[in-house]
């Protein structure tokens, strides 16, 4: 009967795969369309002619300081065009909200639903936040810091001196590629485990996101008993025998890969970042000064244990004041509402919105930061000094301090992170003479896409192996 009333090309299954793509997508469009309109919210938009979406791409930035000037400091929320316009608008909080936002149930406001939405996961089967390798990151990570962090330093000689060879002289190198290898060879000892960790096919799969960790984590199930070890691939076993769940290699593959893109680009982003102001030839008297620090912990501790990593108080300081300025993303505590969400005052989120906190906005606010435009390589020091030893440290989450994340869903390897960040820091300054290839010894200028801002990853470093 079908076959009579309709066209036969219509029957071919290309064209009903088509029809039911082009429907879920009109019917994606309509939904945020509604939620926009449900949305009492003021939108913000280039207002000299051209609101095009590629400005969104190239000149969020801008936008995004106005809309901070303009709302967000003042309490008031506002929404923008999300440049996948599919995605609706997208809307930015005020911190007066950050707290009821960060506490809200997952089945109201989530992360992982956010990050569904913003990287078409489902679309394109890229790995999801999984609830069971966040948990053990907030568990078992932490418990076995310690153990894991010992290990970092003697990691770090190893694989730099493959990538970078020790030669007295100068060796012209792009970092990015090479910070991004080691961090993924870092991350995989907490992951996924030494065989991994050591195993350039993996190293390879983590780095470039691909498809293929599902077969390269196959491949490791398959391969008969495996020894006890301390890592994510461990945890994530004990932790579903606990609950008497079945933990197959494709579930294993999901974690892994979700553990491998939630950790290894970031880490290697922030590294170049920081040493990028490092280099700079206004910073060399903090690096003299961190460099001291790094020779008196050398002297007191045997190696680079957590309580060695710990004393490193400038750098931790500078570090944190790099990304202050030189932060990577406008947008944190990033949720989408699973379901029509209202704060305690009525501002309201209809279903599917997505909404975030405007990290970038406190950060060169002098409501929150003295001189905020100036890089004080101690400002953070100073307050641990005078006001609390155990606040304003690189991975310390308050709700300015927000390049963790924020509440639940804040990074659970955050320690983790900046332990390994201070260790290949420490590293590449005790080991190397490095400075700009081209003459002037400043950082580049970030590059913007959309709402991130990152280093410049093509900005060439010499280097050479100290005297
Ligand atoms: C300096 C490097 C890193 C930065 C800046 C960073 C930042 C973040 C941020 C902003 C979030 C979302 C928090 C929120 O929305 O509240 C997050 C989540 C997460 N990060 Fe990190 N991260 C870093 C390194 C790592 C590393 C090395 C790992 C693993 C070894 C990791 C594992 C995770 C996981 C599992 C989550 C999801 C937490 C959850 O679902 O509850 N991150 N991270």
């Amino acid at each position: 009967m079908l076959n009579e009333l309709l066209p036969e090309d219509l029957l071919d299954t290309r064209a009903i795969i088509f029809i039911a793509v082009s429907a879920t997508a009109l019917l994606g469009l309509y939904r945020r369309w509604r939620a926009s309109r449900e949305l009492r919210l003021p939108f913000l938009k280039f207002e000299d002619g051209d609101d095009s979406r590629q400005r969104y791409v190239a000149e969020s930035t801008k936008l995004l300081k106005l809309g901070y000037e303009k709302y967000l400091k003042h309490g008031q929320a506002f929404a923008m065009r999300n440049y996948i316009d599919e995605l609706g608008p997208q809307v930015y909080l005020p911190l007066k909200y950050l707290d009821q936002f960060k506490t809200a149930h997952e089945s109201k406001l989530s992360f992982p639903y956010f990050s569904e939405l913003l990287f078409s996961q489902n679309e394109i089967g890229m790995a999801k936040v999984t609830e069971e390798a966040s948990h053990v990151m907030r568990t078992d990570l932490i418990r076995n810091l310690p153990a894991i962090i010992a290990g970092v330093k003697d990691e770090c000689s190893v694989i730099f001196d493959k990538m970078i060879p020790r030669t007295p002289d100068w060796t012209p190198v792009i970092p990015y590629p090479i910070f991004a290898f080691v961090m993924a060879r870092l991350s995989a000892r907490v992951i996924a485990g030494p065989e991994l960790g050591r195993n350039e096919e993996w190293l390879g799969i983590c780095i470039s996101f691909t498809q293929k960790s599902m077969e390269a984590a196959h491949a490791l199930r398959a391969s008969e008993k495996r020894p006890q070890f301390n890592d994510g691939v461990q945890w994530l076993m004990e932790h579903y025998d606990a609950q008497n769940r079945k933990l197959t290699p494709a579930i294993l593959a999901e974690h892994e890969l979700f553990l491998a893109v939630a950790s290894i680009h970031s880490s290697s982003a922030i590294a170049l970042s920081i040493l990028y102001d490092l280099l700079d030839d206004r910073r060399q008297d903090a690096k003299k000064e961190i460099l001291d620090e790094i020779a008196a912990i050398t002297n007191e501790y045997p190696s680079w244990t957590r309580p060695a990593v710990a004393k490193l108080l400038k750098l931790d300081s500078f570090m944190k004041e790099s990304q202050r300025l030189h932060f990577m993303g406008h947008a944190r505590v990033t949720r989408a509402a699973r379901v029509p969400f209202t704060f305690g005052d009525g501002l309201h989120l209809p279903k599917g919105t997505m909404a975030q906190i405007l990290h970038s906005g406190p950060q060169t606010d002098p409501e929150f930061y003295e001189d905020p435009e100036t890089f004080d390589p101690w400002r953070f020091l100073r307050k641990r000094e005078t006001i609390d030893p155990y606040k304003f440290q690189f991975a310390s989450l308050s709700n300015v301090e927000t390049t963790f994340g924020a509440g639940f869903h804040a990074c659970p390897a955050r320690n983790y992170a900046a332990d390994t960040l201070k260790l290949v820091l420490v590293h590449l300054l005790t080991t190397y003479d490095i400075k700009y290839a081209k003459e002037e010894q400043r950082r580049p200028a970030e590059t913007y896409h959309d709402n991130a801002t990152l280093p410049n990853f093509a900005t060439q470093l010499l280097f050479k192996s100290k005297a």
